[in-house]
């Protein structure tokens, strides 16, 4: 079997077909009850497979909040890939949000839970915590290259928290993102159209990324961008906090969407409407 195109180059091509769009599937109890759905794992499975039954196919990405299948234990967790499974079989491409990081030895753990061809909980890409130092996340950005998925890992969060920690400048003078997002630019350099290691850079970071000196750019890998819709972020702040790399951003919206649930139509309303928001912000006329 020849090996899957890199997961950056897909992303692209899913961005460029459907808008830079990504939906999170995050089965909050609030969503759940909204839904009139149990708030327990056969909730959160039903939630999940029926996202995707409404938007498989129409955007670019989902991204399913870990989190919220885990806190229903293992059958929550076997929800998760039921979810998955469903997604992969209706061709969309999906972001574990899992947001991992550890130890070398331990992360390989991690690698091959969230990004092994054989395991029921990979996706394409899995999002990743750089803070026990980006050379502890080597076991999965080798794994992802080897199978031709991707990670996104966290730079300049949406959360006002972040900053404490990720605008803080180290001894060589460069701010925690910024060190993060060189390294990913080494590991991306060369590639077309896109690498495949992804930095996380909220859509309500402001001018975040030029106060640290973060440059967004020379990342040549995608940028994906919570904090549309719920957080309050639109397409002003996606234009103002991305400029020059405004191409390489995969915005995300989960609630701002799923509110609109669970009427597969007015779902697929909401999405489109979304998509058409960040398409507007990201990709305008030339
Ligand atoms: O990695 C993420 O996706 C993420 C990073 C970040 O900086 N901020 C952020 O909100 N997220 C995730 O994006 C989703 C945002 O959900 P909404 O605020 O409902 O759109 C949640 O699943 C968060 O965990």
């Amino acid at each position: 079997m020849s090996a899957p195109a890199p997961f950056g180059a897909r992303l692209a091509a899913a961005m460029d077909d459907h808008g830079p769009l990504c939906v999170g599937i995050d089965p909050h109890a609030a969503l759940l009850e909204a839904w009139s759905l149990p708030d327990d794992a056969s909730g959160v499975r039903e939630f999940g497979l029926r996202v995707v039954d409404a938007l498989g196919g129409r955007v670019a990405a989902l991204k399913p909040q870990a989190a919220f299948f885990e806190r229903h234990g293992s059958r929550g967790l076997a929800a998760l890939e039921d979810v998955l499974a469903a997604a992969r079989a209706a061709g969309t491409l999906t972001v574990v949000d899992a947001k991992r990081g550890d130890i070398g030895s331990t992360m390989a753990g991690y690698a091959e839970a969230f990004l092994a061809d054989a395991s029921p909980l990979a996706g394409d890409a899995v999002t990743l915590t750089p803070y026990l130092g980006v050379g502890s996340l080597r076991p999965a950005l080798d794994l992802a290259a080897a199978t031709g998925r991707g990670v996104f890992v966290l730079c300049l969060t949406s959360n006002p928290e972040g900053a404490a920690v990720q605008h803080a400048v180290g001894p060589d003078g460069r701010s925690v993102a910024a060190f993060v997002a060189a390294h990913a630019a080494t590991l991306n350099a060369g590639a077309q159209p896109l690498g495949s290691v992804g930095l996380v850079v909220g859509a309500t970071v402001g001018d975040a990324a030029r106060t640290t000196g973060t440059d967004l750019p020379a990342v040549n890998g995608p940028l994906l961008a919570p904090g549309v819709g719920a957080q309050g972020a639109g397409e002003r702040e996606l234009a103002a906090v991305f400029g020059a790399a405004r191409g390489q951003v995969l915005a995300s919206s989960s609630r701002g969407v799923l509110a609109a649930g669970p009427d597969a139509a007015a779902l697929r309303r909401a999405a489109a409407s979304a998509a058409a928001e960040v398409t507007a912000a990201l990709r305008p006329a030339r």
